[in-house]
């Protein structure tokens, strides 16, 4: 799939812990009817063979929405399952080798908290760069505080389009104004609500106001 800044939107990010019992499949085809733009499946608890399996039945559910089909940190999964593209973190695969080995035609995002690491994520080939923790995040346990400031540094400071991750909710999008990002990234705000869909749609509408304008 071509990439498009505007798949970045409302980036959805599953989590294991979030979904519950509710299934993978149920709780992302509720995100993509609320509006989610773009899907990234992060499952760090599984082998590589139930990855694909997941991302298999993923692939046909964001197929039906015009949704591109990430993968979290493997490369390998998106090779053997035709998934849209991977997100690469700084301890994960270099992106310049993900794009030697994936090709032009691949979505390839890479995590970035500094300047530096987003002009070399740009100039390696991502697509798109995620930084934060924006606001902070109870979800991903290692990540580091960044701030809105630092953020809007970093939109200014490279070509390719930025989402912004980490403690993205509704109460906070508003503050995103003017920061120059294409997107939110967004896991506990989805997929830990009790209605998925209803959130993503609230999500979407103030996603979009900050990005186009409202
Ligand atoms: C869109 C987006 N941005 C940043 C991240 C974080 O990636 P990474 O630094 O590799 O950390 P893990 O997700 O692997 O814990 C992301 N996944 N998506
Ligand atoms: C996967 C991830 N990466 C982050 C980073 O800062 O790079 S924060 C994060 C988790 C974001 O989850 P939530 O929307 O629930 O805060």
């Amino acid at each position: 799939m071509k990439f498009d800044k505007n798949m970045l939107a409302l980036y959805a990010i599953t989590d294991r812990k979030c979904i519950g019992d509710r299934g993978l499949e149920y709780s992302v085809e509720q995100a993509l009817s609320g509006g989610a733009t773009m899907i990234q499946l992060r499952d760090k608890e599984v082998d590589f063979d139930t990855l694909c399996k997941e991302a298999d039945s993923l692939l046909k559910i964001c197929q039906k929405y015009s949704a591109p089909l990430i993968i979290n940190d493997n490369a390998d999964v998106v090779i053997k399952t035709g998934a849209d593209g991977v997100h690469l973190g700084q301890n994960d695969m270099e992106l310049a080798k993900a794009r030697e080995i994936l090709g032009k035609d691949k979505i390839i995002g890479g995590s970035a908290r500094t300047i530096e690491l987003a002009k070399k994520a740009e100039q390696s080939g991502a697509d798109y760069i995620g930084s934060g923790a924006v606001f902070g995040t109870l979800t991903k346990a290692d990540a580091k505080y960044l701030g809105t400031e630092n953020l809007k540094k970093i939109c200014g400071a490279v070509g390719i389009p930025v989402v912004a991750i980490g403690g993205v909710s509704a109460d906070n999008i508003p503050q995103l104004e003017n920061c120059g990002i294409s997107g939110v990234a967004v896991v506990s705000a989805i997929f830990g609500a009790d209605n998925i869909c209803s959130a993503a749609q609230k999500l979407r509408k103030l996603a979009d106001s900050v990005i186009y304008g409202g």
